[in-house]
């Protein structure tokens, strides 16, 4: 089996002088995974690298750079899961981590639970050796800015919601085993406690080796109603392609519960797909050695990975 790995870097408007880094993020991330994916590494190892580099990017909502809720504070949510045996990690609601896909996968491999919130999952981490990294450091500038516009009487925060950065990757491994992870700051200026579709298993993604792995990003509250990455795996097991199976369910999301949003899908013969409702969402995939992405519907830039990882170093 070839390996396979797409990731996204959130759906909604990018900003202008956002665009760079979200393309430049994103190509990082899938050129990472897909190195893990070359050695015979497995699509879990992947997806998780590939997260892991954009929650540490601050250019993306998740890990460093996530939005503030309601009270200045960072509540981030992540998903993985392995299609192999639908084995699946989340955490919600977490604080002080600097990378909730590592936590959500340590619950998955070193619990009986699938979910671990808040005050738990912060019990947990401890437990497991993970280190706690101040609030400080994952607030930057500009979600500080941000929290602050939507707090003021007269702000419009359709405008500021817009611009959020959940990012995601899917990948199929040389074995073919599929994978997804999901990592995200949830909603700018949520209501404490508010736990979005990323942490929900089906919503926030979902894989399964007999169909493809699903990640998605978008409105959370609207993902959930539709059961979005599931609804996706769904129509390709009824026979979709992964565009045709994306597209479907986001124009059901669209149509159903007005909700717009954006997915990365990968099935078992690794056929892969990166659509959107939104305006933009920033994606990356390499497949064969080729390195493919974009920000607007349409744009589609490729380059030989050869060549962009000489870029990347120089
Ligand atoms: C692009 O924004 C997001 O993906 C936010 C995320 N789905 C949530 O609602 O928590």
């Amino acid at each position: 089996m070839k390996p396979v790995i797409v990731v996204h870097g959130g759906a909604g408007r990018i900003f202008k002088e956002r665009e760079e880094g979200s393309r430049a993020g994103v190509v990082r991330a899938a050129l990472r995974g897909y190195g893990i994916l070359k050695q015979g590494g497995s699509a879990l190892d992947a997806v998780e690298e590939a997260v892991r580099s954009m929650e540490d990017d601050p250019h993306f909502n998740a890990g460093c750079g996530s939005v503030l809720n309601e009270k200045g504070e960072v509540e981030m949510d992540a998903i993985i899961m392995d299609g192999k045996n639908l084995d699946s990690g989340a955490v919600a609601a977490v604080k002080c981590i600097a990378n909730p896909i590592k936590l959500a996968r340590l619950v998955m491999e070193k619990t009986k639970h699938m979910l671990l919130t808040d005050h738990g999952a912060r019990l947990f981490a401890q437990a497991m050796g993970v280190p706690e990294t101040p609030e400080e450091k994952l607030i930057t500038e500009r979600s500080r800015e941000r929290w602050r516009k939507n707090l003021e009487p007269d702000s419009n925060p359709e405008e500021f919601q817009k611009d959020l950065g959940t990012v995601g990757a899917v990948a199929i491994d040389c074995e073919g085993n599929v994978a997804c992870a999901t990592s995200t700051g949830g909603l700018s200026n949520k209501l404490i406690g508010r736990v979005g579709d990323t942490a929900c298993i089906g919503s926030g993604g979902y894989a399964d080796n007999r169909s493809g792995a699903a990640s998605t990003t978008g409105h959370g509250e609207s993902i959930m109603k539709v059961v979005l990455a599931r609804l996706i795996l769904y129509h390709v097991e009824q026979g979709m392609s992964p565009e045709m199976a994306a597209d479907t369910a986001l124009d059901y999301m669209k149509t159903r519960v007005g909700g717009l949003g954006g997915v990365i899908v990968v099935n078992s013969s690794g056929e892969w797909a990166a659509r959107f409702s939104t305006k933009q969402m920033s994606w990356a995939t390499v497949k064969d050695d080729q390195l493919h992405y974009g920000i607007y519907a349409g744009e589609r830039h490729t380059k030989s990975v050869d060549e962009a990882l000489t870029s990347e170093s120089g």
